[in-house]
């Protein structure tokens, strides 16, 4: 199957898994993501997604183009759909942890940046190399790397089509982790552990202000996230939270 899914203690894990084609996403496998993503989206026991690729070799290469058929429809009414199937940037406030063991090349790329969390085992390689086969990092790529690293970097990667290896990425803040390729999926469920252990409105919430706020100026951000912050006030999980802490016990969260 070209990806896999599967759920345990509110993890979601995704799975590229085309090895044998550096896990790069063929058309059937870009329908199987976007259904993967809509019921991440609507099942309320889900908190957290940690999106990763089959093997030690590469996370995702991009688009397959060996198997790239030709546009099954006009690129307008492509181009005015809500939404973009394959990366759900700005539409999933569930933290998405990206597990990056190899490469991640092209769309690849793009998947990781829309990511909230990258970490890479040692071997992980990076590259926005689009121009290098007369496309364009056009998924989010021209846009969130210059967000997610220094300028100058950014435009050296998208510019040459060159890739980084996991240390640079490591120096230059694309990724928060780089470890063992045998350790990446502890790590990766540790962290996404830790994440559904606190409280989901909450962490959806922090998610939505961090992006959200980001494209804003600083005081209409603040004023965004005191409003998130009244919007939690009320909440009985808030009441749950501070009751546990006087009790001190785990708390049970409801969501609500
Ligand atoms: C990653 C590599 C440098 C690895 O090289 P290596 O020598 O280690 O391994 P290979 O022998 O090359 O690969 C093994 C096997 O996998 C096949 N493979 C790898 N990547 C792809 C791919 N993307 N499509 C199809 N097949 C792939 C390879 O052919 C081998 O098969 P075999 O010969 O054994 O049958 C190297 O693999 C590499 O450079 N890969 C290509 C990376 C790349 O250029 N990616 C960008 C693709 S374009 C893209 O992602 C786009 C995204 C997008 C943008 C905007 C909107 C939508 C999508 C642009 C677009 O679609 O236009």
């Amino acid at each position: 199957m070209g990806v896999e899914f599967t759920k345990e203690d509110h993890v979601a894990y995704i799975t590229l898994n085309r090895p044998d084609a550096m896990n790069s996403l063929d058309p059937e496998s870009v329908t199987k993501l976007a259904e993967i993503w809509a019921a991440v989206q609507n099942d309320d026991d889900i908190r957290v997604s940690v999106l990763t690729g089959a093997g030690e070799k590469s996370f995702c290469t991009g688009t397959d183009m060996k198997k790239t058929p030709p546009p099954a429809e006009c690129m307008a009414s492509i181009w005015l759909r809500e939404g973009q199937p394959i990366v759900p940037h700005m539409k999933m406030w569930k933290p998405i942890i990206c597990a990056i063991n190899g490469y991640a090349v092209g769309g690849g790329m793009e998947m990781a940046l829309a990511c909230d969390l990258r970490i890479a085992s040692s071997n992980a390689k990076f590259g926005l190399t689009e121009v290098k086969v007369a496309s364009l990092a056009g998924l989010n790529g021209t846009q969130c790397m210059p967000r997610a690293i220094p300028q100058a970097v950014a435009m050296k990667m998208l510019l040459t089509g060159e890739m980084i290896d996991a240390k640079e990425a490591h120096r230059v803040g694309l990724i928060s982790d780089v470890v063992e390729p045998g350790e990446l999926m502890d790590l990766a469920k540790k962290l996404a552990l830790r994440i559904a252990s606190n409280a989901p409105l909450s962490v959806k919430a922090a998610k939505q202000a961090a992006v959200m706020g980001l494209e804003m100026p600083l005081e209409h951000g603040i004023a965004f996230s005191h409003l998130l912050w009244g919007v939690l006030r009320d909440t009985e999980d808030r009441k749950e939270g501070f009751t546990a802490f006087a009790e001190k016990r785990a708390p049970e969260w409801k969501g609500r």
